[in-house]
């Protein structure tokens, strides 16, 4: 997929800072480049400013120092951002149709008009037979699958997700990992992924950018170059395990523990 990459970078983060009303400073002379079709992972410590830097990117506020560029496509019919939680944050009293028409409703789109993308993207991740279901009738794995619908139903240029299947079963996990990816290819996406998960990053990524414990910043930009597709072939692969224990390393070494600890640690 690197092979989709073109310049210039989709997005970039330059020296960002971040100073919350509150006093805390969140993000330091963050600097980060996102190319097209990259699928990139944010890992650092709990609190170090992973989702801050994704407010930051879709809008939601504004550095307190340094630049963030974009390069979205101005001309065609695609939303900059699509974001997808850890919470699936669907409507409750609305069907699994309507929670998935809601961003294309907000921006005016009639139902009849929607129709095709709303049922496109269901059939994407697997839900077309649920349109008509509650939100209280599906399992944690197909609700987040409606919520990664209700995301990609704009066709996002870029999507981010913040740690969308920490609170999921591994199986589950594993499936909608794969899932994840086999939609990336297919929508040649551009993806911003934020997890705590060494393996879940390298797994899935084509770069996983460790930050330092808060206030976070890039201390290590690791290429994963394994195959795709991937699959349980890549989980039981010597260079997914090398990778896996170069990012722990990395992570150990930004949450402050010495480096041979860190050389000889696993996730
Ligand atoms: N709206 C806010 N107002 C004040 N402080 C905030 C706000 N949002 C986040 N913070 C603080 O900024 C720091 C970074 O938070 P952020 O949520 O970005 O970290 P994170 O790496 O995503 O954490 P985690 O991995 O635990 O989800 C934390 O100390 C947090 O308390």
């Amino acid at each position: 997929m690197t092979e989709a990459c073109h310049d210039p970078p989709l997005l970039t983060l330059r020296d960002v800072g971040m100073r919350y009303p509150t006093g805390t400073t969140a993000l330091v002379g963050m600097s980060l480049d996102v190319k097209a079709g990259e699928f990139v992972s944010l890992l650092g410590p709990s609190g170090c400013g992973k989702s801050t830097v994704l407010r930051l990117v879709g809008g939601l506020d504004s550095p307190t120092s340094g630049q963030i560029e974009h390069h979205w496509d101005a001309g065609g019919r695609s939303a900059p951002v699509g974001c997808v939680f850890q919470e699936p944050t669907l409507l409750p009293w609305a069907t699994v149709w309507k929670n998935v028409y809601l961003p294309l409703r907000l921006q005016g789109e009639r139902r009849s008009a929607a129709r095709p993308r709303v049922d496109e993207a269901l059939r994407l991740v697997g839900l077309e037979v649920f349109s008509k279901a509650y939100p209280r009738e599906l399992s944690g794995g197909m609700k987040m699958r409606a919520a990664l619908a209700r995301a990609l139903v704009t066709r996002p240029q870029l999507l981010m997700l913040d740690e969308p299947f920490a609170a999921l079963d591994e199986i589950t996990r594993f499936r909608l990992n794969d899932d994840l990816l086999a939609l990336w290819g297919k929508r040649q996406m551009t993806a911003l992924f934020v997890t705590h998960s060494v393996y879940e990053s390298v797994y899935l990524s084509t770069r996983v950018v460790v930050l330092s414990q808060r206030p976070g910043r890039v201390v290590a930009d690791i290429p994963i170059d394994l195959p795709f597709p991937r699959g349980e072939a890549t989980r039981s692969d010597p260079r997914y395990h090398e990778l896996c224990e170069q990012a722990s390393a990395a992570l150990r070494l930004a949450m402050g523990e010495p480096a041979a600890a860190a050389a000889g640690g696993g996730a």
